[in-house]
């Protein structure tokens, strides 16, 4: 994919810095002349609106020096462009700290935008990016969150600027600058190559090294089958989530859900009383699903031993084959566009070892995570870059978990969900990993740079309910056995 040159601008553009602010309305003014004051009393309420211009004025200078200090720029002038591209700067959003926001915080204010796909914030850099389907969608947003107060954002009052896609005054190395706008961060070895004019071109992967990807996933437990439903089955299942008495879908963060077999309880995070099973039996039709389990080559055959205990299992990394669980609490998901579901590790002591998730509906993009490593910053070889090395204590306390060599992987990694498919994780992805659906209205598609619309899109989540209701998993972070920190 070659960035689309149509948008690069040659020249620096003015900067909007030093423009004038935008006109003041002055529309409700009385007409100037004789009987009107030259001066405002302090009192009136121009006055005040004049007070508040300045603030904005003080307050947007302040931020846009910060941006330019860090850059070791004068001003922004060669940062930002008039022109309308698709990739956007919050001038004041950074990430963490005393003002800082989330990137969920954020995503709050910009899934309404149409358009929008993802945020790109910057570790240490006051300045945030976003990036837009088209120009045009970002020159709306800009239009709309420029010089606004957010409400989600606490009241914060939002700076936003087109920056030019020939980027070259941000001081982060332009290569990892644009594999981060460009998402390819987080695939395996896209090849961005730099050309004397300074325009980009960005090669995405091939087949050959996303096989490899899922290679090192499935060491870590990571299983993907496409194709487990037929499409006969698939229907059958929507229309019955459709038929369903509407009020006992409960709704859970814009996602509504259904239980079967056992309660989730959202205030908990956690199934109740293992024994307590709830009288509402998995749908026939999903009953006849799970039978084909079995026949799943990372199954053993038939196993009807017991589930071991959270100590005998192998945490770090996965041996096959895994135990086939009975499976005994169904969770049905109905995600309406824009929806999602935030970053967790489905709650250790609730439930064993392996999970099982079927898609139904429409493709989705997930989302791993480990606290546990973090990217080297990219500043020289691609190859370095993706060897993790363990947070320490300020990145959540974690270290690399015993037995596990080389894992080298990204960090996040993004898995795309077909529909009809059979997700499994087990060992090492579903203890010491966290997952997660984005809540926004598009998906990035890392492999072919194209946007995807996301649909409506049903899930089938199974598990095993523990007897143990404890666990001993080196992850402690993400371990609720004594906290509660999952979904
Ligand atoms: O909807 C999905 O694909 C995943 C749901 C999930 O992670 C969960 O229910 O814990
Ligand atoms: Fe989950």
């Amino acid at each position: 994919m070659t960035p689309d040159s149509s948008n690069l601008v040659t020249s620096p553009a003015p900067p909007k810095l030093v423009q004038p602010t935008q006109p003041i309305n002055r529309e409700n003014e009385p007409p100037t002349g004789l009987l009107s004051p030259t001066k405002p009393p302090a009192t009136h309420p121009w006055a005040s609106r004049d007070r508040r211009r300045e603030r904005l004025e003080r307050k947007r200078r302040a931020a846009y020096a910060s941006v330019a200090k860090v850059e070791n720029l004068p001003d922004c002038s060669t940062l930002f462009t008039p022109k309308p591209t698709p990739i956007l700067c919050l001038v004041n959003v950074g990430y963490g700290g005393i003002t800082g926001v989330t990137i969920e915080q954020l995503e709050g204010v910009l899934v309404p935008c149409p358009g929008f796909v993802q945020v790109v914030m910057n570790h240490g850099k006051p300045y945030t990016f976003v990036i837009f389907s088209d120009a045009q969608t970002a020159a709306t947003a800009c239009a709309s969150l420029h010089e606004q107060p957010s409400e989600l954002l606490l009241k914060r009052t939002l700076f936003a600027e087109h920056i030019p896609l020939k980027i070259t005054s941000f001081t982060m190395p332009l290569r990892t600058q644009i594999e981060q706008i460009l998402n390819c961060r987080n695939s395996p070895n896209p090849i961005v190559t730099l050309e004397t004019d300074h325009t980009m071109h960005v090669q995405f992967p091939a087949t050959a090294s996303l096989r490899s990807l899922y290679e090192r996933l499935q060491a870590k437990g990571l299983y993907c089958f496409d194709d487990f439903v037929t499409p006969e089955e698939e229907q059958e299942i929507l229309g019955q989530a459709d038929e369903h008495d509407f009020e006992s879908w409960i709704e859970v963060n814009g996602r509504c859900v259904q239980h079967y077999g056992h309660i989730f309880d959202y205030k908990t995070k956690q199934v109740g009383n293992p024994d307590a099973a709830i009288d509402r039996q998995f749908p026939g039709i999903i009953q006849n699903i799970l039978q084909r389990l079995h026949q799943l080559p990372i199954f053993t055959p038939a196993n009807d031993s017991p589930a071991p205990s959270p100590d005998a299992l192998n945490h770090t990394g996965t041996r096959l084959p895994l135990r086939l669980p009975q499976l005994n609490q169904l969770t049905i998901s109905k995600y309406p566009i824009g929806s999602g579901i935030s970053f967790h590790s489905d709650s250790h002591v609730s439930f064993t070892d392996v999970l099982v998730v079927v898609s139904l509906a429409s493709p989705i993009t997930m989302e791993f995570r480990s606290p546990f490593y973090a990217m080297r910053d990219q500043l020289h070889s691609r190859d370095a870059a993706l060897q993790p090395i363990p947070t320490g204590s300020g990145g959540g306390g974690g270290s690399v978990p015993p037995g596990d060599p080389q894992p080298i992987l990204p960090n996040p990694v993004f898995i795309d969900l077909a529909p009809r498919s059979l997700t499994v994780m087990s060992g090492e992805i579903r203890y010491g990993w966290e997952h997660s659906i984005r809540a926004r209205k598009s998906d990035l598609l890392f492999a072919s740079g194209a946007i995807r619309p996301r649909q409506f899109r049903v899930s089938l989540t199974v598990r095993e309910v523990s007897e143990h209701r404890t666990c001993t998993c080196p992850w402690a972070e993400l371990c609720d056995r004594s906290t509660e920190t999952t979904e």
